[in-house]
């Protein structure tokens, strides 16, 4: 029986990238890993040995570092879309019929002396990581369209008060106790598409405003919501980001439930009055979801 070769891609994944500018002696930097992955008219260097439709993936490695000297980083996503675009549109003989980049950015802020305070307030040169959260964006094109799916992942959030849990279903394997006031406690793994296709004349949103404010808005959602399920509390923060944010069609959430367990003091005598827990990192409910806008197809794969 014949074989089919499927659905294919490749690149060169995980370019590990610091841009630094120093237009001035405030310099400013930009932390990312990129992965190239070309899809197109690679047939022939599956099934013949025949490497002529092949640009290296060390060729896709050398023009991230390139583009990044030659335009500058100022958004993941903008920088994305500059990649996707040449290798679509550049590459021999028209061989890469779409692109995706896949981006994901480490934040850092400037150090704050006392020093320093004195002369800029803080420091032009000196950097620390900051928080845990990664940026993450996904740009697709395919010669026609742009399709651009940010987010961030490892954003760790906590409510010590105004969540419940409770009237659920019960079958004979349910040992649950109801909650009436509980610990919410998530890592949030966020995904939002955007309305923007690079067809209609528009321009490109502010990618890294349009970021930090879905982050806010995700954010508040999450401290202002009483929850009664971290279901309710996804709704929550995918909706509001929908109300706040015009240029976002979609939100995809993926939300563990970390659970934090009373611990039982009885047996020293202590009464544990909501103050002691158990904070275990596995195994963990996963709550997942997408809220998106009336009348559009959802675009961000559930996997
Ligand atoms: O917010 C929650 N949703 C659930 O579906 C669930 N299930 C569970 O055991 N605890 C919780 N908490």
């Amino acid at each position: 029986m014949a074989h089919v070769l499927g659905q294919n891609q490749y690149g060169k994944a995980e370019n590990r990238i610091v841009r630094v500018r120093r237009d001035s002696g405030r310099h400013e930097i930009k932390d990312l890993n990129v992965s190239v992955s070309l899809r197109g008219a690679f047939d022939d260097v599956h099934l013949t040995g025949s490497n002529a439709n092949c640009l290296p993936t060390d060729s896709t490695k050398n023009t991230v570092y390139a583009f990044a000297k030659q335009y500058g980083i100022e958004s993941a996503e903008g920088f994305a879309a500059l990649l996707a675009r040449h290798f679509v549109e550049h590459t021999e003989r028209g061989v890469v019929h779409s692109a995706r980049i896949r981006v994901e950015e480490y934040g850092w802020e400037r150090i704050r002396t006392a020093d320093r305070a004195a002369e800029a307030g803080d420091s032009g040169h000196s950097f620390v990581r900051s928080g845990q959260e990664v940026r993450t964006t996904e740009v697709l094109y395919d010669g026609d369209r742009f399709r651009v799916v940010s987010g961030l992942k490892d954003l760790v959030v906590m409510n010590t008060t105004d969540s419940e849990f409770w009237g659920y279903l019960k079958d004979r394997y349910t040992t649950l106790r109801e909650s009436y006031d509980r610990i919410l406690a998530t890592q949030v793994t966020a995904r939002w598409a955007f309305d923007f296709h690079g067809r209609d004349g528009r321009p490109q949103p502010e990618w890294n405003h349009s970021y930090q404010e879905v982050r806010r808005h995700l954010l508040e959602a999450f401290a202002d919501t009483y929850s009664y399920s971290l279901q309710q509390t996804l709704h929550a923060m995918g909706t509001r980001v929908l109300d706040h944010r015009a240029e976002v069609d979609e939100v995809r959430l993926e939300l563990p439930n970390k659970h934090h367990f009373l611990v039982d003091l009885a047996p020293f005598g202590l009464k544990n009055e909501n103050e002691v827990y158990f904070a275990a990192d596995r195994m963990y409910g996963l709550i997942e979801g997408t809220v998106h806008r009336e009348g559009v197809t959802p675009v961000i794969p559930v996997s």
